[in-house]
This record gives structure tokens, sequence and C-alpha cells, in this order.
């Protein structure tokens, strides 16, 4: 029988919203799917708009999903955004990290239960989280403990990418200064926090590689490679690890007429009264990229990094949990028939 043909498959990419509260996560939303609608005006997007994405933005009470079905190449890809209610306050941060993680664990279990089925569903959902973007607060110049925290645990279990909210609010020096050092928390001598692209500590080796890397720098990282001698992929993502964090400037709606202010070629713009600035130019942030690295060049490496890493590393503790209390339950009937018999 020949293969069934895959040609009408879509494919879903997911991706996630993590930060503190209001730092222009769910702008970001709302930007990104103006923008996609922008690119291509006729297609079908969003079947439902949730209602925090209608109207002034307003708090994320809960975590809702809105989906687009686009056209990527000739691909169809059905892209769905998770938001999350922001981090309220350092001391519950903990609290709702551990939601958040429970969220990306629990599609790993439903991929885990559907491998486990004697016959599997060919029309299950991949509802992997993708990538998740983690908002860094433009008010902060350099990542705080709760930033390193977050990210430390997140990066355990999903590909973080960190973007720079609100990024109008700095002025360009102020941003080429935060950009750098933000990733000098992120890698550093004592932290080297695995985000994507970022390499992963060997847990044994981790004593002997601080002691040799005592004082290793972003810088020293990327030196290790020769750029003009690397194959495509590894320059793919030297170039990616070059552009983090991303600065993101959302679009505002006009409160006029609800509709996303357009000032003479400025589609989604931000209107400042002294000026408007165009959300989508690489002049003022890294929207596209972020935008393209999503969607185009880092989707491929984003799904394959969910399942060969994340899932693969999850599958690997739930088997070793529950052989360890099997074996912990069978030395325990052991125990009980040994006493039995003593009776
Ligand atoms: N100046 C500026 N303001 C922004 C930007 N993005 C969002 N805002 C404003 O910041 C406020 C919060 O934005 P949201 O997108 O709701 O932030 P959030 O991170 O989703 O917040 P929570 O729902 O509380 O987690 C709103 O008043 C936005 O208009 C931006 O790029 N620049």
């Amino acid at each position: 029988m020949a293969p069934r043909s895959r040609k009408n498959a879509t494919s879903q990419f997911n991706v996630m919203v993590v930060g503190f509260a209001g730092v222009g996560k769910t702008a970001f939303i709302k930007t990104l799917l103006e923008a996609l609608k922008l690119d291509s005006p006729k297609e079908r997007h969003t079947l439902f708009d949730p209602p925090v994405l209608q109207g002034p933005l307003t708090k994320t009470a809960a975590p809702y999903t809105v989906s687009v079905d686009l056209d990527i190449d000739g691909e169809k890809v059905a892209l769905t955004l998770i938001d999350t209610p922001g981090f309220q306050a350092s001391f519950l941060a903990d609290k709702q990290l551990h939601d958040i993680l429970g969220y990306i664990e629990h599609q790993f279990d439903l991929t885990l239960a559907e491998e486990s089925k004697v016959k599997r569903n060919p029309k299950a959902v991949d509802t992997q989280v993708h990538a998740c973007l983690y908002f860094l607060d433009p008010t902060k110049s350099v990542l705080d403990e709760y930033d390193i925290r977050i990210l430390t645990r997140l990066s355990r279990r999903v590909n973080v990418i960190p973007v720079l909210g609100k990024a109008d609010t700095l002025t360009k020096a102020q941003r080429d200064r935060m950009k750098p050092a933000i990733m000098q928390s992120v890698y550093n001598a004592v932290n080297k926090i695995p985000i994507y692209g970022m390499p992963e500590e060997d847990e044994e080796d981790e004593d002997e590689e601080k002691d040799k890397t005592a004082g290793s720098s972003l810088e020293g990282f990327l030196k290790q490679f020769d750029y003009e001698n690397e194959d495509e992929d590894t320059r793919i993502l030297i170039d990616y690890i070059h552009m983090l964090p991303f600065t993101m400037i959302a679009y505002e709606d006009d409160p006029q007429t609800g509709k996303p202010i357009a000032i003479e070629g400025t589609p989604i713009g931000r209107d400042y009264g002294w000026g408007t600035i165009d959300c989508m130019s690489p002049t003022f942030s890294d929207f596209n990229d972020l935008k393209s690295i999503l969607l185009d060049t880092h989707r491929g490496f984003l799904k394959t990094a969910t399942i060969e890493d994340y899932y693969e590393r999850y599958r690997t503790e739930r088997l070793l949990i529950k052989r360890a209390t099997k074996l912990k339950s069978m030395d325990l009937s052991k125990k009980i028939l040994e006493d039995l018999t003593k009776l």
C-alpha cells in the first residue's frame, strides 16, 4: 500500500508567552496576529478572538490560547499562541511558575499516553509547547534572582527565547548596553542557563567545568566557532545568539476607532504625540527577526529540540520514577510477606 500523502498535513506550532505582569505579553500576541494578517490579508485567520484580545488591553487573569492557520511557503501551519497571566509579585512567582511548568508537562503526558496506545490516533494534535518567549522587564537593567530562577527552571522543559518588552521605553544607547548585559547574566562563570541556542552543562562535570571556565563569557563561548567554516545550521544558530534578547515594541489601538494606529505607511504603529513609529520596522525593534526566527528559520529546530531533548528527558524521568516506585512497592510487599510468614 502506498504511504498516505502528507501533502495536505497541517503542522502544529505552539508558542507560549511568559513573564512578569505588564511587560507586554498580550500586546505582543496582538501585534503578531496583526502582522500575520498584513502578510496574507485574504487568508482565514483566527477562528475566534478571545475576549482579552478585543478592546483595550487588560490584565490576563487566566491562560488562554489563540490559533491562526498559516501558509508558510506552501506548508500548512497551525500556529497556536498561549498567553499566561503575568507573575504578580516576586514571592508568588514560584507558585505561578509551577502552574506554567504543569501545563508544559501535561502536554508531554498527553504525548506519552498517545505513544503507549496499541493503536495510535493518526489525527492526534501536537500540543507540545515548542517555544516559550520569556518577556523581560525593560525597567531592570540586568536579570534579577527571580528571572534567573524562572529562566533556569523553564529551560529544563522548553526552548526559552528571551524578549525585552516595551523597548520604546529605552533609548538606543540603553538598549545597546542592556542586550549584552542581559546575555552576560544568562551565560557567565556562575550561571550557564541553557536557554534555546545555548549549550547545556553536563551535570556530572559541573564542578570541573566551572573551575575550567571560571571567568568565561558569552564571547568566550562564541569564539570557539569559526563562523565562515561552520555548517549552515551552526551559522544560523550563531546569528541567532547574536540577536538575543529580541527587543519588542507592540502597536497601540487608536482609542477613537479601536483599530491599530496606522499613519502614512505605518500599518501598525505607536503614537507618542511628538512622533509615531512603525512597530514592524527593524529600525525600532527586532520584531521582524523574532517573527522570522519563530515561523521560518528556527521553527524546525525548535520542534526537533522539543521532541528529541525536552520530551525525551521528561519521558526518561517519568519512567525512572515509575520503576523506582514499582521497586519500592515490590520491596514493601516482600517485607510484608516475610513478616506474615514469621507470624
Ligand atoms: N510603551 C509601550 N507600552 C506597551 C508595549 N506593550 C504593551 N504596552 C503597554 O503595557 C501595558 C501592559 O501590556 P500587556 O500586553 O497587557 O502586558 P502583559 O505582560 O500581558 O500583562 P499581564 O496580562 O498583566 O501579564 C498596556 O498598557 C500596554 O499598552 C510597548 O511595546 N511599549
